[in-house]
């Protein structure tokens, strides 16, 4: 399994976006501003579906990627860390008591 994960990518994200490199896609996305990273966003999201309706294995892990990418860097532009996401989850987790019902039935 790869040890790569979203926080890599997060930070990744968050220092080529603010580089200014003429030959970074992050960094000219940045430039552009929310819009065309949320367009962007939501034409990666269009394409991982259609993939999995296709039953296309390998453009769903591509189209993922793509998307995954294009999330990070939405949630740089709104202010939003992955952190802050996770915590969502978590609590939402909590909230339906899914870890305490898996102890229960282990037990
Ligand atoms: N994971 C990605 C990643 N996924 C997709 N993309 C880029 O997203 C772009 C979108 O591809 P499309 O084919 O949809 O778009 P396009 O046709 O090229 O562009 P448009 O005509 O739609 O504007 C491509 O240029 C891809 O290279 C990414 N660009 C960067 N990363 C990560 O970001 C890091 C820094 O990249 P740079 O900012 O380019 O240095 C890389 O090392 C990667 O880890």
């Amino acid at each position: 399994m790869s040890g790569f994960s979203l926080k890599d990518l997060e930070t990744i994200v968050a220092e080529r976006g603010s580089s200014g490199a003429d030959d970074s896609w992050t960094a000219r996305l940045f430039a552009k501003g929310i819009d065309k990273a949320a367009q962007k966003m939501g034409e990666e999201a269009v394409e991982t579906v259609i993939a999995a309706v296709k039953g296309e294995r390998d453009a769903v892990i591509s189209e993922s990627a793509d998307l995954l990418y294009h999330w990070l860097v939405v949630l740089a532009l709104s202010g939003v860390s992955l952190d802050e996401v996770l915590a969502e989850l978590e609590a939402r987790t909590n909230r339906s008591g899914v870890a305490e019902k898996a102890a229960r039935n282990s037990g």
